[in-house]
């Protein structure tokens, strides 16, 4: 594969102790010796050694900096090319000198992505590893972290590599029927097809099964608070806040960037709207009507709605109630420092199997009772503690679905006697659809718009 000597910054751009201008490709080490001093060229160094040196201007002679270099030749390497990696002195001047010397030298600027997307493209790492990596970055809990790593080291991949073999195995053996159709062992086909392909589809359920938590753990879980004015909706905010330590990204979305504010709630991340889409939602039911609160209702994914306890239920309590039959709600009895004027038995009622909460905000009591009601609700059973291979991965949950809908289809034909070639061809999809998660047969541009959700210099 033709590919030219790429270079970017791959520290963030600000202030920093340290910046690093990251090298790779054929050119790289001859490239990076043209600009650095030091005991030794860098072209004599052993591999996996950090070398100290000073960069200089090959036309002026100047000295520009005192680095340390490292040094990685291929193939084993992060890009599997050979790297170097130029530690600077991390002020935003010193590292976009030095980016300009090596750009100067020959070497191309980096896309964003570009150093994973070699790694991919040099078969170093699969698809949903590199989109692991991308989820590595973006981890806002440890746990989404952990569930990112396993990603990067492989685990869904064997585990879907697997699933390939034993489609494999199967159309293999229908081949054979076809082939030689006096064996007449179409019987022992059929049998053969049965019974991988129902492994198979256990297999894609199981790995679905975990697709929610996944999927949760990776973006984070969309969360709104409800409830008349005045109830403590924003004392809640605040508690939570305080509590878990709000982080706040900027991550652009492809039609918009928002500011969200994530909360960790045991392992749980709550993906809090920003202040002011909170703050417009909050006394939605007197402000905006029953319309409005429907749809913010229907937008988040964990409602909580709040009630006063010092004040009896009102229309507009049940009102939301109401609204959020179906969904994921978790009620709030707020204020029982104050007097008991609700009726709790009704709260219950509305409640039907849903967990309800008793707080005093004020007095900071029934928070770890509500984040432990958050943490059940999405961590029921033990999927936590399991290998951590989750599906989290909006792509892959796609294709794992279609694969599962194509091996129902291929059991389908068989039982209804089809021809076993017929039932071969989607044996033959499904084996495909599993092949594009780990980026098998998956098209150009839909590999450059997963590198191009990377960070410059990733
Ligand atoms: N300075 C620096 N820090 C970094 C990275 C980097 O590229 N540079 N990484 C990148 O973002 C991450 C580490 N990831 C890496 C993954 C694989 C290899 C690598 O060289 N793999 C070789 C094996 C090398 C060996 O066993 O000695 C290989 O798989 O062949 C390097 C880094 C995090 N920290
Ligand atoms: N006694 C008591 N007061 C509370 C408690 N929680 C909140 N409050 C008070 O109730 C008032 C309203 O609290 P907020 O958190 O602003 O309520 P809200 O639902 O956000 O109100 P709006 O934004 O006006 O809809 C404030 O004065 C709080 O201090 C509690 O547990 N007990
Ligand atoms: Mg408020």
């Amino acid at each position: 594969m033709e590919m030219d000597t790429i270079s970017a910054i791959s520290t963030p751009m600000g202030e920093g102790a340290i910046g690093i201008v990251r090298i790779s490709g054929d050119d790289a080490i001859q490239l990076a010796d043209n600009l650095f001093k030091g005991k030794r060229p860098l072209a004599e160094a052993e591999t996996h050694t950090i070398n100290y040196g000073h960069i200089k201007d090959p036309d002026t002679g100047d000295i520009v900096e005192e680095v340390m270099v490292s040094v990685l030749k291929a193939p084993r390497t992060y890009t599997k090319e050979n790297m170097v990696e130029i530690n600077c002195h991390g002020g935003l001047t010193s590292v976009n000198r030095v980016l300009q010397l090596v750009l100067n030298e020959g070497a191309r600027l980096a896309e964003p992505g570009e150093f994973t997307k070699r790694a991919f493209l040099n078969g170093r790492i699969d698809l949903s590893q590199a989109e692991g990596v991308i989820d590595l970055i973006r981890a806002k809990t440890d746990r989404a972290m952990n569930v990112a790593m396993n990603q990067v080291e492989g685990k869904l991949s064997q585990r879907i590599q697997k699933l390939r073999q034993a489609l494999l195995e199967t159309v293999a053996h229908v081949e054979v029927n076809i082939d030689y159709p006096e064996y007449d062992a179409e019987e022992m086909t059929l049998e053969i097809l049965q019974e991988k392909g129902s492994f198979v589809k256990k297999e894609i359920d199981r790995l679905l099964q975990t697709a929610q938590q996944g999927k949760i753990l990776r973006e984070g879980l969309s969360t709104v608070i409800i409830g008349r004015p005045n109830v403590g909706k924003s004392s809640l905010l605040n508690s939570l806040v305080q509590e878990n330590k709000a982080i706040v990204t900027d991550i652009p979305g492809t039609t918009r960037d928002v500011i969200e504010e994530y909360v960790n709630v045991r392992g749980v991340p709550l993906r809090l709207l920003d202040t002011a889409g909170i703050r417009e939602t909050e006394d939605v039911v007197e402000r905006l009507g029953v319309e409005r609160s429907r749809k913010v209702i229907n937008s988040a994914e964990l409602v909580l709605l709040v009630l006063n306890n010092n004040e009896p239920l009102t229309e507009a309590d049940e009102e939301l109630f109401k609204l959020s039959e179906g969904h994921d709600v978790i009620t709030i009895v707020n204020k029982t420092d104050l007097e008991e004027k609700i009726n709790l038995n009704r709260v219950r009622k509305l409640a039907g199997n849903r967990p309800v909460v008793a707080t005093s905000l004020l007095k900071d009591e029934g928070v770890d009772e509500l984040e432990e009601a958050i943490r059940e609700l999405f961590f029921e059973g033990d999927l936590e503690t399991g290998d951590m291979s989750y599906v989290s991965n909006s792509r892959h949950i796609a294709l794992l679905n279609q694969a599962k809908k194509t091996i129902d289809d291929a059991l389908g034909a068989m039982e209804a006697g089809m021809p076993v070639d017929m039932v071969q061809i989607d044996i033959t999809k499904a084996w495909e659809l599993l092949g594009e998660v780990i980026g098998d047969s998956v098209s150009e541009s839909l590999i450059d718009q997963l590198f191009s959700q990377f960070c410059l210099g990733k």
